[in-house]
Order: structure tokens, then C-alpha cells, then sequence
């Protein structure tokens, strides 16, 4: 299995490779060559598995000859040992034809844990075999810092660079990054917003020099392997209602497009999903792009959703690289006037994308209404980020065809947007009772890659 990049310029590597390099080095994002394919039989074949096993089957037509098939069913069995669910992603009842996809069982309590955990286990394998070291700096709005501290802190071969948004995460997720105590952690409180975190580190990439010195690498979802754990829970609800023989929809809480992609990927692989619903808050970039093809930023509005405060949204490359028929120098052009502020999707590119998305938009009002009204309902508490998913699912979906949307983090990490919606505050698990009485430790940066590019020079030299 090879990988390519969308704009087309950068070297074919293979699984492992593409997983260490992060961003391609032409900007592009890397993906498979070709999609592997998974007949009705197979499909059927996953029926009674556990999630691992699943995992197994669906991860490793791409994984090429990167890892053996021990060595890899075995870093699958410690990735997910950790979760506190025996499914790992159950799925609940919210109404009839209506399901909750659970996501928030491991260890920091959001959907990224599913991939996290996992590449925490790849990188440490390839990277002792290698006898390498990287640096991964990450941008984050909340969840895929914290996520990546926990699977990376205290690794011998690896630095963990976060950089998150000043003021505009949640306390919770502000103590999950800047608690751990483990000397290759650094939290760094960047004074602009996601997009500004996400730019810089970008820039890291494209600056080649300090990418090789630094031997950087990126978990954000700009890495592949990201997207592929993803897949898999697809899958698993997929087979949990009935497929092969019966079609499902998802409707994803969206904002890098980098789990709806994965949604995309396991349509594109044979599982039958009829619609995957894009659900955003009132940053709507995405759906406003796919109802009227413009792809326009505008200024991002903190709401109470904040892991989907996003504007530049990373992974909706790889879709437009699909719907422009893998034309990477098409691709090339519409990130270029990105960079000016927006594109126009041409017809037939647009055509292609409705053809697989729905979407929809959710206001703060509506968001805290439906925490209101599942809880009552239910008995379910919902994030305020899984709130948007539901919203917009109950707003679209087709009775006729069973609708799961995607539960991406735990209520307690989003305390305050709870209690305005239910009177209550969740109370974090047992295991980090004592989050609010850890020491924090983190370090102020201004919004200039040089200055970021020094102080990461400066850290890992400790
Ligand atoms: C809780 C939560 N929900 C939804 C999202 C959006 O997911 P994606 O960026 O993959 O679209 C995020 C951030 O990634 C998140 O942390
Ligand atoms: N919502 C994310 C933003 C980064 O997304 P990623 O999937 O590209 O890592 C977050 O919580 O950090």
C-alpha cells in the first residue's frame, strides 16, 4: 500500500513513513493510492467481533508491510486495553431508528483517544526499531492535545509540542494538557485562535530546515494514520444495526473534517452508509461550502462548542481531492486562494461531494436545548459538541433509514455549557477527581513562527 499526497508533489512513501512525516512535504495531506475493498461476505464476517478484532481486519489491508501481524494485533490489544467500556464504543438508543455512537470511553474522555492510543503504540514500535527520535508538535482546540499527552507522555523517543488557543478551550481540557508532569510535555498557550495553531504548524512543516533539524511529526488528523483508527468505529456501529444487509447514516459533530472523512473512507471501502451529515456550530464554514460551493473564511465566533471552533478545515483537502478526481494541481490552486481568504467549488466537484454529504448547522440555543431535551427524554447527557450532531440529525434524518450520531466527548469535559443546559455539573471520572488541585505548567506564546520555532528548539534541548 503507497500514499500519496493531494497536491501531488511529494514522494509515494509507504504506511509508516507517511505516518512519521506528517504533513507531505509539497503541503498536501497522504493518502492511500487506492481504497481497499470489503465484499458483503467480509462485512458479514465482522459480525460478533470484538472491537480489536475489528480493528484488526479493517486497519490492515493499509498498513502494507509496515508491521507484522502479530506485532500489530498486539499494539491494537494495548491501545484499547485502557478504555473504560468493554465495547469501547457502545452504541445507545436515543429514539426509535435514532443511535448514539459512544466515543468518549478512553482515557481522556473524546473520540481522539480511539486513534491516539493507537498511534502512541505505532510510533513507540517504529520508532525503537528505527532507533529514531521525532518531535511531534500538535495544534489543538481542546481534544487532540490532551489526547496526545496522554499517549506520548513519558516516551523516551519523543518530544509532545501542544499548541492551543489562549483562553478559548475548556478548563477542563486547559488542566489535561497542562497537569502531566512528565519532562517531554510542553503545553504551549498560543495568543490567537485554532486556526492560528493549526497555520503555524503548517508553517513548521514547509519550513524544511527546522522540520529535518527537529525531526518534526505531526498526530494531528494531517496524519493519516488518524483518519484510519477512525474508520474503524464506522464499521463497528455499521455491523452493530445490520450491514451488510441494511444501509446507515452518520451525522458527525464536524469540525477539521478529519472523523467524517474517516466516515468517508469506510463508505469509499464497501460499507453500506446511505448519508454522512456534516454537523457544525455556528462556525459554518463547511456547511455553508457545501450549500452554496464557497469555500469563504470569516472570522471564527467562540461558542460553547469550542473543539469545533475552526475555520481552515484541514481534512476537507483529502474530499476535495476525491471530487476533483484526485487532480493534485487543482488541489494546489484552491489551497492558494485559501490563503486569500476562499475558493468556489467548480459544479462538478460540488456535484461529487453532495453526492456522499449532508449537512447542517446548529445555533448555541438549539445546542443547549437539545441538551435539555435528550437528558429528559432519554435520561442521556449529551457534550455540547455530540448536542450539535443530534440537533442536526433529528432536524434531517430519513426515517427510514437507522441514523447514528457520533457522541465525540464526554459531558464533564464541558462543565459549564452543561450546567447552563441542565442546572447540573457532570462530575469527571474517579481516576482525575483531583484534575482541578494539579499543578499547571504551561508557556505563553505569541503568534510568530519564529519565536515558536525557538522556544521548541530551546525545549527539546533540555
Ligand atoms: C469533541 C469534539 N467533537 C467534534 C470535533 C470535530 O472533529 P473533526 O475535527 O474531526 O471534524 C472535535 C475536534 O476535533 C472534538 O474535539
Ligand atoms: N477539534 C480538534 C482540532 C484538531 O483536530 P485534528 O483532528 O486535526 O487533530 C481538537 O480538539 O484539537
Amino acid at each position: 500500500m503507497r500514499y500519496i499526497s493531494t497536491r501531488g508533489q511529494a514522494p509515494v512513501l509507504s504506511f509508516e513513513d507517511a505516518m512519521l512525516s506528517g504533513l507531505a512535504r509539497d503541503g498536501g495531506l497522504y493518502v492511500p493510492e487506492t481504497i481497499p475493498q470489503f465484499s458483503a461476505e467480509d462485512i458479514r464476517a465482522l459480525h460478533g467481533l470484538s472491537y480489536e478484532e475489528t480493528a484488526f481486519r479493517v486497519m490492515r489491508p493499509f498498513t502494507g508491510d509496515s508491521f507484522t501481524d502479530e506485532t500489530f494485533g498486539d499494539l491494537i490489544s494495548r491501545a484499547y486495553a485502557g478504555f473504560g467500556h468493554a465495547a469501547r464504543a457502545p452504541l445507545k438508543q436515543l429514539a426509535p431508528g435514532h443511535f448514539l455512537l459512544e466515543l468518549f470511553h478512553g482515557p481522556t474522555l473524546a473520540f481522539k483517544d480511539f486513534a491516539m492510543q493507537l498511534i502512541g503504540q505505532l510510533f513507540q514500535e517504529a520508532l525503537t526499531r528505527r532507533g529514531e527520535r521525532v518531535t511531534i508538535v500538535g495544534a489543538t482546540s481542546g481534544d487532540t492535545g490532551s489526547a496526545a499527552i496522554e499517549a506520548f507522555r513519558g516516551l523516551d523517543a519523543v518530544d509532545v509540542v501542544i499548541l492551543f488557543p489562549h483562553g478559548r478551550v475548556s478548563e477542563v481540557q486547559r488542566r489535561q494538557m497542562t497537569t502531566p508532569v512528565e519532562a517531554n510535555v510542553h503545553a504551549l498557550a498560543l495568543e490567537g485562535h485554532f486556526d492560528d495553531c493549526q497555520a503555524r504548524l503548517k508553517d513548521m512543516f514547509n519550513d524544511f530546515a527546522f522540520r529535518d533539524e527537529v525531526r518534526l511529526a505531526g498526530v494531528n488528523s494531517i496524519n493519516w494514520a488518524r483518519v484510519l483508527a477512525q474508520v474503524v468505529y464506522y464499521f463497528s456501529a455499521a455491523v452493530s444495526l445490520g450491514a451488510p444487509e441494511r444501509r446507515v447514516s452518520f451525522t458527525v459533530p464536524t469540525g477539521n473534517f478529519g472523523d467524517i472523512f474517516a466516515g468517508y473512507i469506510a463508505k469509499r471501502m464497501g460499507l453500506p452508509i446511505d448519508r454522512l451529515v456534516v454537523a457544525t456550530n455556528q462556525n459554518d464554514i463547511l456547511h455553508r461550502c457545501l450549500t452554496s460551493g464557497g469555500y469563504v473564511t470569516s472570522e471564527v465566533h467562540p461558542s460553547i462548542s469550542p473543539s469545533m471552533d475552526i475555520q481552515v478545515s484541514s481534512n476537507f483537502e483529502r474530499a476535495l481531492f476525491d471530487a476533483y478526481d484526485r487532480d493534485g494541481a487543482a488541489v494546489a490552486q484552491l489551497m492558494t486562494e485559501l490563503k486569500s481568504g476562499g475558493f468556489h467549488v467548480s459544479q462538478g466537484a460540488l456535484q461529487a461531494l453532495r453526492e456522499v454529504f449532508d449537512s447542517g448547522r446548529t445555533s448555541e440555543d438549539d445546542t443547549l436545548a437539545t441538551i435539555t431535551r435528550t437528558l429528559t427524554q432519554t435520561g442521556e447527557l449529551l457534550c455540547p459538541h455530540s448536542a450539535v450532531g443530534v440537533a442536526v440529525a433529528e432536524a434531517q434524518r430519513d426515517p427510514a433509514v437507522p441514523m447514528v450520531t457520533l457522541a465525540t466527548a464526554h459531558p464533564a469535559k464541558f462543565p459549564d455549557a452543561v450546567e447552563r443546559a441542565t442546572g447540573h455539573r457532570p462530575a469527571l471520572p474517579e481516576r482525575m477527581a483531583d484534575l482541578f488541585d494539579r499543578p499547571e505548567r504551561v508557556t505563553p506564546v505569541a503568534n510568530d513562527l519564529a519565536a515558536l520555532e525557538t522556544l521548541i528548539r530551546e525545549r527539546i534541548a533540555q
